[in-house]
């Protein structure tokens, strides 16, 4: 405990902040104040590992999508999984020790309560993305690593993603090293290109937006040296990650779907596909212009029921009973789930937002598809389908949902895996990006944000849909909502921003603003 004690005399919690909270998506805020929360992170990790006998965990630092001037921190269990629940409070209190003291207080009762063996070694590996504080950052949780004797391997820069397949292959005695990723995902990739009937496969053309962050130097290696001469033509745009201050500026999944307009440096081409990923690459948004020249976005729930639709057509070929579900958050359009559930009749579930949610719900089903609206999301395949699609059978459905099991991420969301997912099955199905967007319009939809002054009194049920506090509020939501046609609307306070968010959807875009409007107002008057 002298080692903690004495190294945390140098990463003290500053005094202006008064809570931190290792929210949806780990710590995240202004890195001027992330000194201290990096540190004690350090020694939650290690102490974490020692906890799961000495497995590997993973500290990942970036703020994904956030502004430059950001930058967070989040743990990845050994499976490449997100931080197990009860330890995101852990994480909390030991930021939120007011002195070394009182860290070193904590730290010891965390120990004894979790019967946490000290004699049991710890291995952590740590990486970050592009941002400019990330070195400087690193350096603090490695500084909480090694007052905790934890043995560190130091991976530098990857996509979020990336970290995670590391993590996962560090604890199942797979390969170790980055190029094991690239290795991994291309094999896959190769095998179905194969797969897919060689006379009539469109080319595969793209163009990706990297947001100016870490996915782009990735997706590079992985297109130029171990995907040549598969893929047809392609282009890396918004890729100067060694310039952190331009990272999700004015390009990225997340300023695609926001505003819902091309990012900077597309002029598009008609019916010619286009692809963003966040500032971490662990989300995608695809989309292109129409013959009208009009933006139309391919969101997360335009990837999930693409997935879905091929999926399903797949399983039927092989004639395996293998149960199918789509897992989405209430931020999914509704024509979406109508899609979904009436066209391909497929069982929908919807969760609370972020990731963990929709992760867990999807291990229910053979294959469990679920995205977030914002286009963060995979496809789980359960080990009973595995088994089954890796017998001996030499039929091209077998081994394609075979090599699909490998060529997308199992562990998370990874905006290259899906990238290139959605590349081969667009391919295998010979459709443009018009006949993608067909299978269903979307409903004109807002995503608004009010900031209120506590908006911890926002309370909700439902898997968020409905809210309980403020009293009352959800009463007069639904009175607005009844007003316009085809009218849904939802209100939750952000897990990763100060501000409550205010979903709306309706049959015309002048009725989504009104009802946008609407709610926004009710928010503002039920919060003062
Ligand atoms: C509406 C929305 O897009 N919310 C995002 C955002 O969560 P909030 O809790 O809404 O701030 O950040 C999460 C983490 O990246 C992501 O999982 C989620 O989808
Ligand atoms: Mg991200």
């Amino acid at each position: 405990m002298d080692k903690i004690l004495q190294a945390a005399q140098n990463h003290k919690k500053p005094e202006s902040v008064k809570k931190y909270q290792y929210g949806t998506a780990g710590f995240r805020m202004n890195a001027n104040i992330l000194d201290s929360v990096m540190f004690t992170t350090g020694i939650l990790a290690a102490l974490r590992s020692k906890y799961l006998g000495g497995k590997f965990i993973g500290i990942m630092i970036t703020a994904s999508h956030n502004p430059p001037q950001d930058n967070g921190v989040k743990l990845v269990d050994p499976m490449g999984e997100m931080l197990e629940q009860h330890w995101e409070a852990y994480a909390t209190t030991l930021a939120n020790a007011a002195s070394p003291e009182v860290l070193v207080k904590e730290v010891r009762e965390l120990i004894q309560n979790l019967k946490i063996d000290l004699k049991v070694p710890s291995n952590v590996i740590v990486a970050r993305d592009s941002r400019e504080s990330g070195p400087v950052l690193q350096q603090a949780a490695v500084d909480g690593l090694v007052a905790m004797e934890a043995n560190v391997k130091q991976f530098g820069v990857l996509t979020t993603p990336q970290l995670h397949f590391l993590v996962r292959n560090h604890n199942t005695g797979k390969p170790k090293v980055e190029t094991s990723y690239y290795e991994y995902f291309s094999t896959a990739f190769k095998e179905i290109y194969q797969l897919i009937d060689g006379d009539s496969k469109p080319p595969i053309d793209i163009v990706i937006d990297a947001a100016n962050g870490i996915g782009a130097p990735k997706v590079e290696k992985l297109f130029d040296e171990y995907l040549k001469g598969k893929i047809h033509s392609y282009k890396v745009i918004n890729d100067k990650y060694t310039h952190p201050e331009t990272l999700n500026s004015h390009c990225g999944a997340d300023f695609v779907k926001t505003n819902q307009q091309l990012p900077q440096g597309i002029s598009a081409i008609p019916d010619k596909l286009y692809a963003s990923f966040d500032g971490d690459a662990d989300r995608v948004v695809f989309y292109f212009v129409n013959s009208a020249n009009k933006f139309q976005l391919l969101d997360g729930d335009k990837i999930s029921t693409l997935l879905a639709r091929y999926f399903i057509k797949l399983v039927e070929q092989t004639g395996l009973k293998l149960s199918v579900g789509v897992v989405q958050t209430a931020y999914a359009n509704g024509s979406s789930t109508n899609y979904l559930t009436q066209n391909l009749k497929l069982a929908v579930e919807c969760t609370p937002t972020g990731v963990k949610h929709l992760h867990h719900v999807a291990q229910k089903f053979d294959i469990g598809i679920y995205f977030e609206a914002n286009g963060h999301g995979t496809v789980l395949f359960s080990e009973n389908l595995i088994e089954q699609v890796s017998s001996s059978s030499d039929e091209h459905a077998f081994k394609k949902l075979y090599y699909f099991t490998q060529l997308i991420n199992q562990s998370v969301g990874d905006a290259i895996s899906d990238l290139i997912t959605v590349l081969l099955i667009i391919s295998d199905l010979q459709l443009t990006p018009t006949e993608w967007n067909s299978a269903y319009a979307d409903l004109p939809n807002k995503l608004a944000k009010v900031i209120v002054k506590d908006r911890t009194e926002f309370k909700t049920t439902n898997a968020e849909r409905t809210l309980i506090e403020p009293k009352g509020l959800q009463q007069k939501i639904d009175q607005e909502v009844k007003k316009v046609q085809l009218g849904r609307s939802f209100v939750r306070a952000s897990g990763t921003e100060d501000a409550v968010r205010v979903y709306a959807e309706a049959k015309t875009q002048e009725e989504v603003i009104k009802l946008s409007e609407a709610v926004c107002e009710l928010v503002k008057e039920f919060a003062a």
